[in-house]
């Protein structure tokens, strides 16, 4: 049954079945594309943990990653140790191949939303999912992995989003991302309404966006890669304390300014498939936008992330950022 879920919910057939027994434990399916697995005995790590995929449409890998997670369940290799919430976050999109439908679902986060449409319908869904979990399972500590892929190449290609919130980061996440080959973390310098800043934010929750390679169809994802990730999330699902690696093998960055699409006339000064973490030195002139005039690097280098010249207007985009020392 855990194996055909990912499959019938972007069928949009809601199974008759919608609790029963997996290896370790029982699952409940709440909404289309929300599953609960709920532990008979915790892990001696256990954390209560939220993993969720296809927030956009069109990054199939971490689907793919959560499926094959899924199944070894079935084939009984995996035992249930915690508490895990799987998400598939936007359905209709993830049918469709595309980012999104309407609106980017992954901005859309905040409890004060008040705007109309399928993505905020369903990221008032996920938020009251999200809360839901999180308080049955109180005594846990809390985990929010919201794994994407990225649009372009990357010098890193596998790296992290640190949501900005008060919560700090412990440090043992470093080294299980370390350890799960994740080779770059992006800290973010404020709030940003994504659903792993969602997770912080409110619940404290360790959280962050995971970037796993580009955005590929389905059947294109090399896996391969992302053995060490499909390692810790297992870890993560059987309750076991992760495999760990010093942090100081990743690269540590720190967002310094946020290029926004202030208008039609905005652009981007440099090619479009300019990788990720592409470094700029002074005096580049990066974007020009005739309401706010140009951006030029002034005396540090900025490295370009998510560079995207097509968002909505009012939308972020490019991320610029600093290198920074790892966190102690
Ligand atoms: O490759 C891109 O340009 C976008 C990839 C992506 O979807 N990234 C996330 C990052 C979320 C964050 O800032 O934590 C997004 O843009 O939603
Ligand atoms: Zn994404």
């Amino acid at each position: 049954m855990l194996a055909e879920w990912i499959e019938l919910s972007l069928e949009g057939t809601v199974p008759t079945k919608r609790t029963g027994c997996v290896a370790g434990g029982r699952f409940l399916i709440h909404a289309p594309g929300i599953l609960e697995l709920v532990p008979d005995t915790l892990g001696s790590d256990a954390h209560a943990c939220v993993l969720s995929a296809g927030i956009h449409g069109n990054e199939t890998a971490p689907i793919e990653l959560l499926g094959s997670c899924l199944a070894r369940f079935e084939a009984r290799l995996l035992t249930l140790g915690a508490p895990v919430l799987v998400i598939l976050g936007n359905l209709e999109s993830i049918r469709r191949g595309e980012r999104y439908v309407e609106t980017n679902l992954n901005r859309l986060f905040r409890r004060e939303l008040d705007e109309e449409g399928m993505e905020p319908e369903r990221a008032r869904e996920l938020m009251s999912a999200v809360d839901g979990f999180f308080a049955r399972h109180a005594q846990l500590p809390r985990l929010h992995y919201d794994l994407h892929t990225a649009i372009r190449d990357s010098r890193y290609p596998r790296f992290v989003v640190e949501p900005y919130a008060e919560t700090t980061t412990r440090p043992e996440q470093w080294t299980w991302l370390a350890a799960a080959n994740i080779q770059a973390v992006l800290h973010q310098h404020r709030h940003s309404w994504t659903f792993s800043h969602y997770s912080k934010h409110y619940h404290h929750a360790q959280a962050f966006t995971l970037e796993l390679g580009r955005a590929l169809p389905f059947g294109h994802n090399d896996l391969a890669a992302l053995a060490p990730m499909g390692r810790l999330l297992e870890d993560l699902i059987a309750g076991r304390k992760p495999a760990r690696a010093p942090a100081t093998q990743m690269a540590f960055f720190r967002v310094a300014h946020e290029l926004m699409r202030e208008s039609e006339s905005f652009r981007l000064c440099f090619a479009d498939d300019t990788p990720n973490f592409t470094e700029f030195p002074p005096g580049t002139r990066l974007a020009e936008d005739d309401k706010v005039g140009p951006f030029i690097v002034d005396e540090n280098a900025l490295s370009v992330v998510f560079p995207n010249a097509h968002v909505e207007l009012g939308a972020r985009a490019a991320l610029l950022a600093t290198r920074v020392e790892p966190p102690n």
